[in-house]
C-alpha cells in the first residue's frame, strides 16, 4: 500500500514564487509564497488521525499505519512529485496592520485530487522555519496541536465550515515555550497537525500585495481565487471585469455572516480574529487561543493577549468579521476603483447577520418561524437572564426541549436547573424573572407552527449536546503529556455525533468542573503555541 496523490499545483503554478530560496526570515516581494520544505524530524510518532479524512481524500483506513504515511505527514519525506511551500500574507493584528506575516510555521505540502475530484491543498503545520518565521521557531507544541486537530474535525461534524486536520503526529523534538510570557520557558512535546482546505489564502493574502502596491499580483490572486474557488462567478471564461470582483467579494461576506451566525450559534470564540486568519472561503481556520462559552458571557474572550481589550470576545464577533471584510474591501478597492458595490455587500453583511441569527436563535429556541420585535424581546431578554447567572449555554438550550407548550409552568426550573453554576444564587435574585421568561415562551409555543415533534427535532439538530469544552481538551493534553492518547481519540470519537444523545457518553454533558475555572488551558490561552 502506497501514499499516492494526483497532484494538480494550481496555486504554485498560476502565482509567482519567491526567487530567492534561502529559508532565512526576510521580507518577500513580488511574490505569493516561497518554496520551502519540511524541516526532518527525529521520532515521529501518529497519534490521532481523521478516518473521514482518509476517506475524502482517497486513502485507505489503514493508510496510516505505515511508515510512509508518517514520514508524509511529520515532513521527512516529500509526496512524490512535490514541491512544498509557505504562502505570503500580511495582516491587521488586533486593529493594526502589521506588515508582512506569512506561513511562518505552515508548509503547504502538495495541491491534490481528493475522492470526490475536488482539490484540496495538503498543510502541515509545525514543520519548520520558512522565509516567513521572522524571530520564531516555526514549530507547533503538543497542547496546541491537540487542540487544533480536534477542534477542527469537532467543528465539521457540527456542520460549521472549517479547516479540517488529518492527522497528529508527535515530532520526538522538544520546543522551547513560555506559554504566559512570563520569562519561565520550558521545554514541552513539539507536534505537527497536517491541514486540508480546498484553499487556505486568506484576507491578508490580498492586503500584502496592495500594502506593497504590486497590483499585477494582487489581480492575479482575486482572479486565480475567483477562477478555482468561485467558478460559479465566472461569466466569461476569458474576461474578469469588476463586476465580478464586485460579486466575489459579495460571496466573501455572505460565507463570512454564515461562518459567524454558525459560531454564534454553538459558542464558539476563536479568539484571534486577525485579518489573516480569515479564510477567504469563509472557512474557520487558525485553531489557537479559541474556547467555548460555559457561563454565557458576552464578554468572554479565552486569548489573555487580548485580556485587556477584549476585542475577541464573544458578543464582538460579527463586528469584527465586518471590520475585516471592511479591510479586504479596502484592498479590492484598490483595482475595483469604486466603492459603491462593496459599501453596498458590507451593509448587506449586517443585514445577512441580523437576519440569519434572529432566525438561528429562534431555532435554538424551537419557535419556528422568527415573527419579528416580539421575538426578538423574548430572545434578547432570554440572553439577559443567562448573562445574569453563571449559565451553561450548551446545557440550557440542549435542555431546553424538556419544557413545552404543555408543561405546567413551575417545571421550567427542573428542565434547566442543570445548566445553572451556583443554584443559590438562581434560587434568590433570578428566578422570578426566568419564571416570567418561561411564562412568555410557555404562550409563545403555543402560537409555533411547529408541532412538539418538529420543535424538539429543530432545537435538538440546532443546539448540540457535545461541544469541545475547554476543560475535555485540556484533560486529553495533560493524558498525552503522560503518554496516554486515548483521550484524543476518545473526543474524536464523540464529537462526530454531536447533536445525538450518547448516553454512554454523558459526563461529557457536564458543566465545566470548579478546577478548570481558572486553569491554564481550560478558560485562559495565549497566543504562545
Ligand atoms: N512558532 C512560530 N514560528 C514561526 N512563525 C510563527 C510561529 N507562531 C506563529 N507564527 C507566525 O505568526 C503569525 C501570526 O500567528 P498566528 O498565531 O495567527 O498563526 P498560527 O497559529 O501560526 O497559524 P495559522 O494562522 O496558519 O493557523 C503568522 O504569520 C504565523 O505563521
Ligand atoms: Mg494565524
Amino acid at each position: 500500500m502506497s501514499i499516492k496523490f494526483k497532484l494538480r499545483n494550481r496555486f504554485s503554478e498560476s502565482l509567482p514564487a519567491d526567487l530567492e530560496t534561502a529559508v532565512m526570515p526576510r521580507q518577500v516581494h513580488n511574490a505569493a509564497f516561497s518554496y520551502v520544505n519540511p524541516t526532518p524530524v527525529s521520532q515521529p510518532q501518529v497519534l490521532a488521525v481523521s478516518t473521514e479524512m482518509l476517506t475524502s481524500l482517497g486513502l485507505e483506513q489503514q493508510a496510516w499505519q505505515s511508515e510512509q504515511f508518517l514520514e508524509i505527514f511529520a515532513g521527512n519525506q516529500l509526496i512524490e512529485n512535490s514541491r512544498p511551500y509557505a504562502m505570503c500574507y500580511g495582516g491587521h493584528q488586533f486593529g493594526n496592520w502589521a506588515g508582512q506575516l506569512g506561513d511562518g510555521r505552515a508548509i503547504n505540502l502538495a495541491e491534490v485530487v481528493d475522492a470526490q475530484g475536488n482539490n484540496q491543498t495538503l498543510q502541515l503545520k509545525g514543520a519548520g522555519l520558512t522565509p516567513y518565521s521572522r524571530t520564531a521557531d516555526g514549530l507547533a507544541v503538543l497542547r496546541s496541536s491537540v487542540r487544533e486537530f480536534l477542534c477542527s474535525e469537532a467543528m465539521f461534524h457540527l456542520g460549521i465550515p472549517t479547516t479540517r486536520a488529518l492527522s497528529l503526529i508527535l515530532t520526538g523534538e522538544q520546543v522551547m515555550r513560555d506559554m504566559f510570557y512570563d520569562g519561565r520557558p520550558q521545554l514541552e512535546p513539539g507536534a505537527i497537525v497536517c491541514r486540508v482546505a480546498p484553499s487556505f489564502v486568506r484576507f491578508g493574502s490580498f492586503q500584502i500585495f496592495a500594502s506593497r502596491q504590486e497590483t499585477d499580483n494582487l489581480k492575479k490572486l482575486i482572479e486565480h481565487t475567483i477562477r478555482y474557488d468561485f467558478p460559479h462567478l465566472m461569466l466569461d471564461e476569458e474576461k474578469l471585469t469588476s463586476e465580478t470582483y464586485e460579486a466575489f467579494f459579495d460571496e466573501v461576506c455572505r460565507r463570512t455572516c454564515e461562518m459567524i451566525v454558525h459560531w454564534m450559534r454553538v459558542g464558539f470564540v476563536h479568539g484571534v480574529m486577525n485579518t489573516d486568519n480569515m479564510s477567504v472561503l469563509g472557512l474557520t481556520i487558525d485553531y489557537g487561543p479559541y474556547g467555548w462559552l460555559e457561563g454565557y458571557d458576552p464578554h468572554w474572550t479565552p486569548n489573555t493577549t487580548d485580556g485587556e481589550g477584549k476585542r475577541y470576545s464573544f458578543g464582538n464577533q460579527p463586528q469584527i468579521a465586518q471590520w475585516n471584510l471592511l479591510q479586504l474591501a479596502n484592498t479590492l478597492y484598490t483595482v475595483i476603483g469604486t466603492a459603491d458595490k462593496l459599501e453596498e455587500s458590507l451593509q448587506k453583511f449586517a443585514d445577512l447577520y441580523t437576519h440569519s441569527s434572529q432566525q438561528m436563535y429562534a431555532d435554538k429556541l424551537g419557535i419556528g418561524r422568527h415573527r419579528g420585535e416580539d421575538d426578538q424581546k423574548l430572545i434578547g431578554d432570554l440572553f439577559a437572564c443567562l448573562a445574569s447567572t453563571e449559565t451553561d449555554m450548551t446545557i440550557f438550550f440542549r435542555n431546553l426541549t424538556k419544557f413545552s407548550q404543555e408543561s405546567e409552568l413551575a417545571t421550567w426550573y427542573e428542565s434547566v436547573k442543570e445548566a445553572f453554576y451556583t443554584l443559590d444564587e438562581i434560587n434568590t435574585q433570578t428566578k422570578d424573572e426566568f419564571q416570567s421568561w418561561f411564562t412568555r415562551y410557555k404562550a409563545r409555543l403555543q402560537v409555533s407552527e411547529l408541532d412538539s415533534q418538529d420543535r424538539i427535532s429543530l432545537m435538538n439538530r440546532t443546539n448540540p449536546k457535545y461541544i469541545l469544552r475547554n476543560y475535555l481538551a485540556q484533560i486529553a493534553i495533560d493524558k498525552a503529556h503522560e503518554g496516554d492518547y486515548s483521550e484524543i481519540e476518545k473526543l474524536l470519537d464523540i464529537m462526530r455525533r454531536p447533536y445525538d444523545e450518547q448516553p454512554e457518553h454523558e459526563q461529557y454533558f457536564a458543566k465545566r468542573p470548579e478546577w478548570a475555572r481558572t486553569k491554564a488551558g481550560c478558560s485562559m490561552l495565549s497566543c504562545s503555541s
